[in-house]
């Protein structure tokens, strides 16, 4: 189906790609499926629909959307053959390996796709799909002609160096490629003290840097024992020619960028170059986000691990909590925009009463509030935890304007100290009112969480998910973020991921099963929820037929906003 183009004057091509979605998705559910009818052992006689696929568009700056029955739509990543004609192919040296051989079909269907949606109606279109990930029967790059570079950017995340060390032995172990770069941390050092003057920085930044360390097996093969990532990291520095220019000159042809939802917009700017300089190079983005503010993906890596590692700080505040009288545990996690850590490390734990999180506004006097529901605890139980995100009611916090607009270098927003502020309203609220003297003990294991290296789950998912990527990479995909979608391995564009930000939604069940569970305050009445807290899926799929319900994912796989709902 790739090959199959609509011509480049069609109508529909100058729409963009959500739009035509929609209307095709519209267009699709409005004609009959009832029409479809059951014939012999063969299970549907299609009606008139058409068998072929059309691609919307093939200007190669556009969204590649490919449409086929029922509503079938695939949102693809680009390929070399897009912008590069003429390119040679040669077989995936994976039918030779030994480890494969013995496994049948183990090459990917070039048709293979992933829905976005597994929760379907009878009369629902079939949806929006993603390319499959694996690894494909012909490949693009010959073992010797690769020369891969590896970046990790923004803030650290458990699972970093098993992603390092994966693609490292992917590369080697499954395509014979021997030369692999990390883009590493770079320092200036005077040369008499041999001290360590200036700090140049990982990520983007060293890029422009003449620090690279060459990466086998043999230096990858313990990090995923370690926390942090061993290339370093860091924020802002991002300038696109510079570091294209960085790319070509050292010769790089597929480059693989960690990172989270910055990271992921600098690596689509990144291929958007090397696009219009029709380079035959590689961009791989690998999701990485502590706060699972990324969308489209079942979660992120290293997730799992924060959430466990969080665990330890909840227990210790509740030994604290009910050691006293009137005892308060406070924990504050990371999440700047997203909730999803406190969300279920509350979910996890079972000694939470109270979580809050950025998206569930709050307040603290009167009927209702917080206040009245600590009193309200401490009466019946005598301790209590509460678990706060970092982001959460910072629209409480009295701001100056200079504090207001604190930047990181990558321009995310710098948070005050919820939790301190949080602790110190507590603390005053009760000396006010001098009904009961509490006992607050205040943990803050921020960092903590995502410094660990990642646990047994998360190092397989990594281990996945960088495979994924050098599979895609070889076959020639390029421009696409590997990702898990409904438990399957995908290639999604990346104006998907960049697009939004993946957030609790707070009409959906997950955050219902919270508060059944902690029995906390909603602290919103049903006029409260409002457009502003319907996800964004919910408003185009119009008026719900059950408010909690998004409809998408099994159960037990992790809350984003598809998959919350279950
Ligand atoms: N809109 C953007 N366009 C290009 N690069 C960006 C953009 N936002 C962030 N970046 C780059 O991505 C890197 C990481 O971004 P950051 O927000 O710090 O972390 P994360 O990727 O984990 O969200 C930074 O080096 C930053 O310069
Ligand atoms: O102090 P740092 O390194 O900027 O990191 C703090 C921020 O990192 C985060 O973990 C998010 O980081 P990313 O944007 O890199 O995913 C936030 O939860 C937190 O506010
Ligand atoms: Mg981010």
């Amino acid at each position: 189906m790739d090959s199959i183009f609509a011509p480049k004057s069609s109508s529909i091509s100058t729409l963009s790609s959500s739009a035509f979605i929609s209307r095709f998705l519209e267009a699709s559910s409005s004609r009959k499926f009832s029409s479809l009818t059951f014939a012999g052992s063969r299970p549907f006689r299609y009606s008139s629909f058409s068998t072929t696929f059309a691609m919307v568009s093939n200007d190669v700056s556009k969204p590649k959307i490919i449409t086929g029955d029922f509503g079938y739509v695939l949102e693809d990543v680009p390929h070399f053959t897009d912008y590069i004609p003429g390119l040679a192919t040669c077989s995936n040296p994976l039918q030779d390996n030994p480890a494969y051989s013995v496994v049948k079909q183990y090459f990917v269907h070039v048709d293979d796709s992933v829905p976005q949606k597994i929760v379907a109606h009878k009369d629902s279109p079939r949806g929006i799909h993603f390319r499959r990930a694996g690894p494909r029967q012909k490949v693009y790059f010959d073992s010797d002609e690769v020369h891969a570079c590896i970046v990790t950017c923004g803030g650290l995340c458990p699972g970093l160096n098993t992603v390092i060390r994966e693609i490292v032995y992917s590369l080697f172990h499954m395509y014979g490629v021997t030369r692999v770069l990390g883009i590493e941390v770079s320092y200036c050092f005077d040369l008499d003290s041999n001290l360590r003057l200036q700090f140049r920085g990982g990520g983007y930044r060293g890029f422009y840097a003449r620090n690279t360390i060459a990466l086998t097996p043999k230096v990858v093969n313990d990090i995923h024992k370690r926390g942090g990532t061993i290339l370093g990291t860091s924020r802002g520095g991002h300038d696109t020619s510079k570091i294209v220019d960085s790319i070509q000159d050292r010769g790089i042809n597929q480059v693989y960028i960690i990172g989270g939802d910055g990271t992921q917009k600098g690596a689509s700017v990144i291929f958007e170059e090397i696009r219009r300089r029709g380079l035959k190079v590689v961009v791989a983005g690998i999701p990485k986000t502590i706060d699972n503010d990324i969308p489209v993906i079942d979660k992120s890596f290293g997730f799992d691990t924060a959430v466990e590692e969080a665990q330890r700080a909840i227990n210790a505040a509740h030994v604290e909590a009910e050691s006293v009288e009137n005892g308060i545990g406070l924990v504050k996690l990371m999440g700047r925009y997203s909730g999803f850590i406190a969300m279920y490390a509350t979910l996890a734990s079972r000694d939470v009463d109270c979580c809050l999180i950025p998206e569930s506004p709050f307040y603290l006097d009167g009927e209702g509030g917080l206040f009245e529901y600590i009193e309200k605890q401490l009466k019946e139980n005598g301790h209590m935890v509460i678990v706060i995100a970092e982001g959460a009611g910072q629209e409480l916090l009295s701001e100056s304007k200079q504090s207001r607009n604190q930047q990181d270098a990558s321009g995310n927003k710098l948070l005050q100290d919820v939790g301190l502020w949080i602790s110190q309203r507590i603390k005053d609220y009760f000396s006010r009112q001098k009904t009961m003297a509490i006992n607050l003990k205040y943990i803050d294991p921020t960092y903590m969480i995502r410094a660990v290296p990642s646990n047994a789950s998360d190092n397989v998912y990594c281990t996945l998910l960088a495979q994924s990527a050098v599979h895609g990479a070889m076959a020639g995909y390029t421009g696409f973020t590997s990702g898990l979608v409904n438990g399957r391995q995908t290639y999604i564009p990346f104006h998907r991921i960049i697009e939004k930000q993946n957030n609790v939604v707070i009409t959906d069940r997950m955050w219902a099963r919270l508060l059944s569970s902690t029995n906390q305050p909603s602290f919103m009445s049903d006029k409260d929820v409002t457009e502003e807290y319907i996800s964004e899926e919910k408003k185009e799929e119009g008026p719900a037929t059950q408010l909690l319900d998004t409809g998408n994912c099994a159960d037990g796989v992790l809350g984003n906003k598809e998959v919350s709902s279950v």
